[in-house]
């Protein structure tokens, strides 16, 4: 069993999620930064692999107060789980999404020494031989009660993630903006799918901040 899996992103009009410099780009508006807040707020877990962690150093807790007393009323800590997707235990100690809540998961491959480092600073979960194994981390995150995790990003975990059919949905915004260039990430990255491509089933369309708010559905393969 694994959780119900939403990929959350926020991408130019050519698809691109950042530039070629892999810096954070505002993307969103903020009518849309309020929605990824709530998504988060409703979420059990939220996830990003480690080239978010280098790009944006995201804090990836709830900042409204309101909704952070909205989810302590519901009995579940003011924040969701923070994971973060790290095979070799590269997470800079100083990165802000450690601390407690935040688990990073690694391979066996990562090294002694950074694992003794990290445990410091979060929770440390081993799944997988050289690369952290997404199926076998979403398992042992149901069985730690995540009923509901919200990925948001990058590329190359989306893409992971959707080969191996563990999205369940992907929200995306789309900015009016441009940004261009052939190394610029995109809402999906890695090697994809030469055919057989995934399907998806538009559930929703909506304009918000003069972008648009696309809700699909992963149509699972008989
Ligand atoms: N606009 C938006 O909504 C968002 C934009 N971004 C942008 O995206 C860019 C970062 O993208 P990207 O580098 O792809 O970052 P990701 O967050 O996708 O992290 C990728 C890294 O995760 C690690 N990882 C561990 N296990 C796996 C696995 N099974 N499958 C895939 N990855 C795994 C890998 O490192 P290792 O092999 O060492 O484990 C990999 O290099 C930045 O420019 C950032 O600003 C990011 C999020 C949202
Ligand atoms: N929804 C959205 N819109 C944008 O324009 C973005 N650049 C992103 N990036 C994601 O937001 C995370 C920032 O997290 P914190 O607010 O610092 O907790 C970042 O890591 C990306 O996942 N998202």
């Amino acid at each position: 069993m694994r959780p119900y899996v939403l990929i959350n992103s926020a991408m130019s009009a050519d698809g691109k999620i950042s530039s070629f410099l892999r810096r954070q780009v505002r993307i969103s508006g903020s009518e849309d930064l309020l929605r990824v807040e709530r998504l988060r707020a409703e979420s059990d877990a939220v996830m990003v692999g480690l080239g978010t962690v280098i790009a944006d150093d995201p804090t990836l807790r709830v900042k409204s107060e309101a909704l952070r007393s909205w989810r302590l009323e519901r009995g579940v800590p003011e924040n969701p789980l923070r994971i973060v997707a790290d095979s070799r235990a590269r997470t800079p100690p100083e990165a802000r999404v450690l601390g407690p809540g935040c688990i990073v998961a690694v391979s066996r491959y990562a090294p002694e020494d950074r694992l003794k480092e990290l445990s410091e600073r979060c929770e440390i979960a081993i799944c997988g031989e050289d690369r952290v194994d997404l199926r076998e981390l979403l398992e042992m995150l149901y069985r730690r009660g995540v009923r509901r995790l919200m990925v948001e990003g990058g590329g190359t975990l989306n893409w992971s993630l959707i080969e191996q059919g563990l999205v369940d949905e992907i929200c995306v915004f789309v900015g009016p903006m441009v940004i261009g260039g052939q190394d610029a990430p995109t809402l999906v990255d890695g090697r994809g799918f030469p055919e057989n491509f995934q399907r998806l089933e538009l559930e929703s369309a909506e304009r918000i901040d003069d972008g648009l708010l696309l809700k699909w559905r992963v149509v699972r393969s008989a």
